[in-house]
C-alpha cells in the first residue's frame, strides 16, 4: 500500500483553534494513506501556531467524533491525475493555496476573517476593518475594550481599532488598553477620514444648536463648528451619533459622520469635508491573538513600549539607541504609569521631590527580523526596567 505526503496551504477553519490568519506558516502536512475501498477522511487537530494539521485516518470507526471531517475523495482524484467523479465545477471553490506573499492584510481579501472595531455600522473604524480585509464580516463593539475581550475570547479573529489622527493626535484609551491585554499588532491602517456634517432631510445647517459626534470627530472639525456656533456633545462613535439624529427626529440636532453613515441612516449631508484640514488621517492598529512572523522584504514597523530607570539624560540614551543604528522613529508617546503614578526622589537639598512616572510607547522603521531592531533592543534592554514588544509588522504606505 502506497503511502504518501502532501503539502496543503491555509485550509482555513473559522473560529475553531485557527491562529493569527495574518501569516500562514508554512508546512502544515496533509498526510494520507490510501486503502482499496477508498474511504479515507481527514481529521482536524490542532498544532503549534493555531493552524490545522489534517490527517488522513482509517478506519473510519477510530476517529474521535467530536473532530470534524473532511471528504479526501477530490484530493485523491486530483493528486492521481484523475477526472474527479463529478467535482470538476467545484475546484474554483476549494481554498486557495496561500502563499508567503499573503503575509500581508492588505495582500489578502479578508473572507471570512471576523474582524472586531468599536462603534457601529457606518463608523470610520469599520470602513478600516474592510480596507485591512475587504470581505471580511465586520463585528461592531460598544467599547474599545469590547473589541480586545471579543479577540481574546476567539468570538474574532481580529481588532481594528484607531491610535492617532494627524489632527486630533493619539487616542490614549487604546495605549493604555494594549497593554493590559496581551494582543499583538499584525498590521496598521492608514484611513483618509473626510467629515459630513448630518442632519435630518428638510434641515438646514444654519438651524442646527448642537452637534453629536465622537470626541476625536470634534476635534478634528473645531473651526467649522465654532464658526456654525453650535453646542458640541461627544458620543460612543460618528456613526452612532447618525443613527440618533436619525431616530430621535430632533431637526436642530446634527452629526459628524461618515457619508457612508447618512446613506445608512437616511440622513442629509448638509456640508462635506469639514475638517480642519483636507489631509485628515487616521491610523488604525491591527491586532491579533498571535504575532506575524517580521520579515525584511518590505518596509515594516516595530512597535514598543518600555519604562526607563530615573536619572538625567536616560531618555536621551534611550532614543539614541536608534539613532546610532539609523533606525527612524516615526511616534513616542508617554502615558502615566497607573499602578505607580509618582516616584519620589531623595533629594538632600531641598527634601524629597515627586516625578511622574511614565510609560513610554515608540514606533520605529524597522522589523524584528532586521539585526539593527534586535541589537537596538538589546542595547535599551541594558537600561530599560520593563520592554514589550507589541508587534512587528507590515506598513500601509497606500492611502
Ligand atoms: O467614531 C468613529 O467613527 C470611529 O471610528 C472612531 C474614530 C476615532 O476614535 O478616532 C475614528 C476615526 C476618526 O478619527 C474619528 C473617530
Amino acid at each position: 500500500m502506497a503511502s504518501k505526503a502532501l503539502v496543503v496551504w491555509g485550509s482555513y477553519v473559522p473560529h475553531v483553534g485557527r491562529g493569527d490568519s495574518g501569516i500562514w506558516r508554512p508546512g502544515f502536512a496533509l498526510n494520507w494513506q490510501k486503502d482499496s475501498d477508498r474511504s479515507c477522511k481527514l481529521r482536524c487537530c490542532g498544532v503549534s501556531g493555531g493552524l490545522f494539521a489534517l490527517l488522513a485516518t482509517k478506519p473510519v470507526e477510530d476517529e474521535d467524533p467530536a473532530l470534524p471531517t473532511v471528504e479526501l475523495q477530490p484530493l485523491v482524484d486530483q493528486y492521481e491525475n484523475k477526472e474527479p467523479r463529478s467535482l470538476q465545477k467545484d475546484l474554483n471553490s476549494l481554498p486557495r493555496p496561500l502563499s508567503i506573499t499573503d503575509l500581508s492584510p492588505s495582500a489578502r481579501d479578508g473572507s471570512k476573517v471576523r474582524v472586531a472595531y468599536q462603534g457601529v455600522p457606518g463608523a470610520y473604524s469599520e470602513a478600516a476593518a474592510l480596507k485591512a480585509y475587504p470581505r471580511c464580516e465586520a463585528v461592531p463593539c460598544d467599547q474599545f475594550e469590547a473589541a480586545f475581550k471579543a479577540v481574546e475570547l476567539w468570538l474574532v479573529d481580529k481588532a481594528v481599532l484607531p491610535i492617532e489622527n494627524s489632527l486630533g493626535g493619539s487616542i490614549h484609551r487604546n495605549y493604555d488598553l494594549l497593554l493590559r491585554h496581551r494582543l499583538h499588532i499584525v498590521g496598521e491602517v492608514q484611513l483618509a477620514v473626510n467629515h459630513c456634517l448630518l442632519g435630518l432631510p428638510g434641515v438646514r445647517k444654519e438651524e442646527l444648536k448642537r452637534v453629536l459626534s465622537h470626541p476625536q470627530a470634534l476635534a478634528q472639525c473645531e473651526n467649522t463648528l465654532s464658526t456654525l456656533g453650535v453646542v458640541r456633545e461627544s458620543v460612543d462613535d460618528t456613526a452612532g451619533a447618525a443613527q440618533f439624529v436619525a431616530a430621535s427626529g430632533l431637526r436642530d440636532t446634527g452629526a459628524v459622520a461618515s457619508a457612508r453613515a447618512a446613506e445608512i441612516y437616511g440622513l442629509n449631508i448638509l456640508a462635506e469635508k469639514i475638517q480642519d484640514d483636507p489631509e485628515n488621517i487616521t491610523r488604525f492598529l491591527i491586532l491579533a491573538r498571535e504575532p506575524i512572523i517580521p520579515r525584511t522584504d518590505r518596509p515594516f514597523k516595530t512597535s514598543i513600549v518600555f519604562t526607563l530607570e530615573e536619572g538625567p539624560g536616560v531618555l536621551f540614551k534611550a532614543l539614541a539607541v536608534f539613532a546610532l543604528r539609523e533606525i527612524n522613529l516615526t511616534k513616542i508617546e508617554s502615558r502615566p504609569q497607573r499602578k505607580r503614578p509618582l516616584r519620589v526622589v531623595d533629594d538632600s537639598n531641598t527634601g524629597s521631590a515627586k516625578y511622574f512616572d511614565y510609560l513610554f510607547y515608540i514606533d520605529f522603521e524597522a522589523s524584528m527580523a532586521d539585526p539593527r531592531a534586535q541589537n537596538a533592543l538589546g542595547n535599551l534592554q541594558e537600561f530599560a526596567t520593563f520592554l514589550r514588544v507589541l508587534g512587528s509588522y507590515p506598513m500601509d504606505t497606500v492611502l
